[in-house]
């Protein structure tokens, strides 16, 4: 107990320092977009004075440093990195030097919830959950549920909600729409089970809300030292004590759903219908000698990693292209337009114009701002910059959207116009300048399902439905791995005539 106590002091006291350096340094560090290095502490209290518009200042950062910065963290922390917008450096990373540059060690500890799933995997077990994913990503059982459940969830749950909104003149946060949208799809997909979040009695939504906050634990994680998160994590204190409900809320949802399903198969119940988790459980061990299809924690890995890779991303990208539709009209109108003029339910890729202002949308607001990667052996990147084993690099896509070196002097504004090309299609920018589905042989498995289903979001809102943003209503976004709204998305919602 007298121990428990005296470690509370300490980090009472390590923390009340690093505010008051803050205090202190807040009017020096808006002088300057470049982090000032301290004696100790290293670059720590700027970034921490920063968090709240941690995403614009790395951007600035990047800029005024010729895309590529060091960050010092505090002495012996171990928490330097190199952030880099530099696509040079991002081709080399993600795609020519693939090999030498794999998630890491470090990764593996800070997203220890993801355990062996996808997203956090290295080496042999990353190939087979990629080539297994591959597979199944592209397994006509598995599209035919995607389309299905978002026809139904459009029909059955989105319509009826925005129309009950319309009716009854009430204000609707979108994010938090768009979220339970996703969640409901991806957990059809994933699991076989609709958890029908999406309706007009809004329900708690009990993975979203744990999710959200392992998603902003995590992102604190990548700037305070191990020692620190970890004994936050083991006392229960601060955004760890999310943390550690998070990781129950979530365990305890999937043993849930894992067990039935066992229990389903066992009693020849789900031989024929197939979503993830069946094949998982299913998988062949010949072929994918390290996926352990037997064991429930593994099965739990990879379906959060999928469930998470699939649910944030496109709710947070449609949130963001929302709300630029919204504030530039013209982009609104030319999308109206065509949509009214081409709409061909079975073939979306016609939209040429929605396709470049969700494009021109994830440049500017990527639904995953930053890539992580720890290189196996030491190298110098293309911009000059030495980079040892083990050390840390992440590759800012936020800030790459916005680099005028790389954009052109109207960098910051939302064009779709950009990505049309001379003959009327999309222009195709170099996977490593457009990065939202990050490059080379870790790129998004779910880009084709992604785009698809976010166009079938959008006609249907923009066919049937007039919304405004509320008046007064502010926008910031949440420092976390994944890029969401604050406030969310306040809209009021009328029936279009
Ligand atoms: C707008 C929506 C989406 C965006 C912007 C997006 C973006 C990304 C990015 C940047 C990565 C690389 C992450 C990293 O290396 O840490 C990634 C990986 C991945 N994404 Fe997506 N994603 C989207 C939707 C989806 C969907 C709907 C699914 C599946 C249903 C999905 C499945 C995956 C998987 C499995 C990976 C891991 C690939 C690997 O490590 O080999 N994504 N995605």
């Amino acid at each position: 107990m007298m121990m428990m106590s005296l470690l509370e002091v300490v980090i009472i006291a390590f923390l009340s320092f690093f505010v008051f350096q803050c205090f202190f340094l807040h009017k020096k560090s808006r002088e300057s977009p470049l982090l000032k290095n301290w004696p100790i502490l290293g670059m720590l209290p700027g970034l921490l004075v920063r968090i709240p518009r941690i995403f614009d200042c790395t951007a600035e950062v990047l800029e005024a440093s010729n895309l590529t910065f060091a960050i010092k963290g505090a002495w012996l922390s171990g928490t330097d990195l190199l952030l880099t917008a530099d696509p040079r450096n991002i081709n080399h990373i993600l795609s020519s030097n693939f090999r030498n540059y794999p998630k890491g060690p470090e990764f593996r500890k800070i997203f220890d919830i993801l355990g062996d799933g996808i997203l956090a995997a290295d080496s042999e077990l990353w190939e087979d959950l990629r080539k297994s994913g591959h597979t199944i990503f592209h397994h006509q059982d598995i599209l035919e549920i995607s389309l299905s459940s978002n026809v139904s969830k459009l029909k059955k749950g989105l319509i009826p909600f925005l129309d009950n909104a319309a009716d009854k003149n009430i204000i609707i946060d979108l994010q938090d729409v768009l979220q339970r949208f996703m969640f409901d799809t991806a957990s059809i997909l994933m699991t076989g089970y609709d958890p029908m979040s999406l309706s007009v009695e809004m329900p708690e939504v009990e993975f979203g809300e744990a999710v959200e906050d392992g998603e902003e634990a995590l992102f604190y994680r990548n700037i305070k030292p191990k020692i620190l998160w970890k004994l936050q994590y083991w006392i229960g204190i601060g955004i760890e004590r999310k943390m550690r409900a998070t990781t129950a809320t979530l365990n305890q949802m999937l043993a849930k759903i894992i067990s039935s399903r066992r229990e389903e198969i066992s009693r020849g119940k789900r031989e024929t219908s197939m979503d993830v988790l069946t094949y998982y459980m299913n998988a062949d061990t010949t072929k994918y000698k390290l996926l352990k299809p037997k064991s429930d924690k593994f099965i739990r890995d990879v379906v959060l990693s999928l469930m998470v890779a699939g649910r944030d991303t496109t709710s947070s990208a449609l949130t963001w292209f929302f709300w630029l539709i919204f504030t530039h009209p013209q982009v609104m109108a030319k999308i109206r337009h065509e949509i009214d003029t081409k709409f061909d339910p079975a073939n979306l890729e016609k939209l040429v114009y929605l396709q470049a202002a969700l494009s021109e949308s994830m440049r500017l607001y990527p639904p995953i701002p930053l890539n992580h990667k720890s290189p196996l052996k030491s190298d110098v990147l293309p911009s000059g910059h030495n980079v040892e084993a083990n050390s840390k690099i992440i590759i800012s896509m936020y800030a790459l959207g916005r680099m005028r070196s790389v954009w052109g002097e109207d960098a910051s504004e939302y064009k779709p116009e950009r990505w049309i090309s001379e003959d009327g299609g999309i222009r195709h920018e170099p996977s490593y300048k457009f990065v939202a589905f990050s490059a080379g042989p870790r790129a998004c498995l779910g880009k084709h399902l992604a785009l698809l289903q976010m166009k079938m979001v959008v006609v249907d809102i923009i066919q049937n439905y007039d919304l405004k943003i509320v008046e007064g209503h502010t926008i910031d976004s949440v420092p976390s791995i994944i890029l969401r709204m604050k406030h969310g998305l306040r809209v009021t919602v009328s029936k279009k005539i």
